[in-house]
């Protein structure tokens, strides 16, 4: 059978689990475009925007740093900690980062392959708008440790980071596609290629 033109793969895992050098290898190695949803929310609270209004005025400036851009670790460290407060910020992003979606899909509508990294792939039900899922994953304690040294934080705050999500073995236990960063990166790049090739007639559904 065919496989459906475009082929979507959904990128998935945890935090600092490897979504992103696994994006870049397929953007930069294969050619693929990546659509990011991290990117997109990114977009979504840039100074001066509606949403960086709303969070401003539900927070204080204190959420604004000395450059005018948004505090993202102090935020992280809001809702990260109180899921109402994580509900009301996806709430007020993820109508953007959807519509961000939408737009460059149809730019892209003649493109056989594009990656939609979405770590909130399985949470938000998004998985039907893909062809294929792919979850990366690695031990809690090697997430926990490459968060922490990426971004700076305590213990305490990249378990409070790991632990606001959906368990990675739940995400596993629903993908297509699992890879498994617990060793080398070119052993992940390995399971990429493994993966681009053995699952391009995976259908919806
Ligand atoms: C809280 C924020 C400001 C922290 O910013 P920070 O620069 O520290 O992290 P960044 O945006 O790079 O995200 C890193 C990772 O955090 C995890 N994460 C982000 N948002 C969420 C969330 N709502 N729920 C669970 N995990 C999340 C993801 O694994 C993501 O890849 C930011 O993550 C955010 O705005 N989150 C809400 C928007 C959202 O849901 N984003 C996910 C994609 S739409
Ligand atoms: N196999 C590996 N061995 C050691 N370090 C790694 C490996 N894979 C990724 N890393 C490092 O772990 C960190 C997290 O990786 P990456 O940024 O790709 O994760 P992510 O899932 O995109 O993160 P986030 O959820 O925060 O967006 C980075 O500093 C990266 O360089």
């Amino acid at each position: 059978m065919a496989a459906p033109s475009p082929r979507i793969i959904g990128l998935t895992g945890g935090i600092a689990t490897g979504k992103s050098t696994v994006s870049h290898y397929l953007e930069q190695h294969h050619g693929i475009p990546v659509l990011d949803a991290d990117a997109y929310a990114r977009q979504a609270v840039v100074p001066g925007s509606p949403i960086f209004q709303a969070i401003v005025q539900r927070y204080g400036t204190a959420m604004v740093q000395p450059d005018g851009e948004l505090d993202r670790r102090r935020l992280g460290d809001v809702v990260f900690y109180n899921t109402d407060e994580k509900r009301w910020l996806e709430q007020q992003i993820h109508p953007f980062v959807r519509q961000c979606f939408a737009q460059a899909m149809v730019r892209l509508q003649d493109c056989p392959v594009v990656v939609h990294s979405i770590p909130l792939l399985f949470e938000a039900n998004l998985v039907d708008q893909v062809t294929e899922s792919w979850v990366v994953i690695c031990s809690e304690a090697q997430q926990c440790q490459r968060l922490m040294a990426r971004n700076q934080l305590s213990r305490t705050d990249a378990i409070a980071r790991i632990q606001s999500q959906m368990p990675l073995l739940d995400k596993a236990a629903r993908a297509d596609v699992v890879l498994d960063n617990s060793t080398t990166v070119a052993a992940l790049y390995g399971q990429v290629d493994q993966a681009l090739n053995e699952h391009s007639s995976i259908t919806p559904g």
